[in-house]
């Protein structure tokens, strides 16, 4: 019964983590951190320069293994598993840098992300290239990338190949989406678009977004989470954590609190 449950929350893409550290030769960035992520949330990861987001996110895709703790997708334990595993379980990470394709059009980078495209080319199976392209066609629609699918990646702006990025994770059908700076670089009137787009994205998975841009923040979020020497520090909406006098403390003298 339990497994059952479970294997429904994994699917839906809860996450909870329990007593996570991590030590690099005895310093210690991450320690004793616990969080626990519902389905379809999009949470903020907030924090200053070492607060151990980053470290975080390597943690949970495998990147990096915790030496204490335990992290669990649905009744998934992904601590220990191998990363090509945890992106098949459905976690998929984009990194602060686009790594797209660029000699590769929009249609190309978005076709190669699905699962299992080398066999269905090599089939040529009609039913599925129009699966494939009905697919292709309504991320592209999400990811306001339809006007571009012909031409090439590398011609995108940066904030388009962000967006390209975030639509060849939903085409691998990520459940869970681990975004670093997602708008770092964009211009305002991008930053906007991707507001919406995560927004329509937590409609039906689970997204964790590390962000420095507190307008941003409280543009998206539901629930903030703030690190601090490894450590979770405060909780709670935008507004909520940017008048914790904890938080404020940390960031004295930074201008997000201006
Ligand atoms: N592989 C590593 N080896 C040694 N120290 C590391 C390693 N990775 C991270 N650290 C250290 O762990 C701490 C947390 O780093 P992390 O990159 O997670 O912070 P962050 O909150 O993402 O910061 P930023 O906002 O600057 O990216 C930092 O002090 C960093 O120097």
């Amino acid at each position: 019964m339990i497994a059952g449950t479970d294997a429904i929350a994994a699917r839906a893409g809860a996450l909870v983590i329990e007593n996570l550290g991590v030590s690099f030769g005895g310093f210690r960035a991450v320690e004793d951190l616990s969080l626990n992520i519902a389905p379809n949330e999009l949470r903020v990861v907030i924090g200053p320069n070492g607060a151990g987001k980053t470290t975080l996110l390597d943690m949970i895709c495998g990147k990096t293994r915790p030496t204490t703790g335990s992290i669990k997708f649905g009744d998934l334990e992904l601590t220990g598993m191998p990363e090509y595993q945890i992106v098949r379980a459905g976690v998929g990470r984009k990194f602060q840098a686009p790594s797209v394709y660029e000699d590769l059009t929009v249609a190309e980078n978005l076709e190669i992300s699905l699962p299992n495209t080398h066999g269905l080319w090599q089939s040529l199976f009609y039913r599925r290239t129009a699966e494939v392209r009905r697919r292709v066609l309504e991320v592209a629609d999400r990811a306001r990338l339809t006007s571009d699918l012909s031409r090439n990646a590398g011609e995108l702006s940066h904030g388009q190949k962000q967006w390209l990025e975030i639509a060849m994770l939903l085409l691998q059908d990520s459940k869970l989406l681990l975004l670093d700076e997602p708008v770092a670089g964009m211009s305002p009137r991008e930053r906007e678009l991707t507001a919406e787009l995560l927004k329509e994205i937590a409609t039906d998975r689970t997204l964790i977004v590390i962000e420095h841009d507190m307008e941003f923040v409280a543009s998206i979020a539901s629930k903030v989470t703030v690190l601090h020497q490894g450590r979770v520090l405060s909780e709670g909406t935008a507004e909520q954590v940017q008048r914790d006098p904890l938080v404020i403390d940390v960031y004295l003298g930074d201008d997000h609190h201006a």
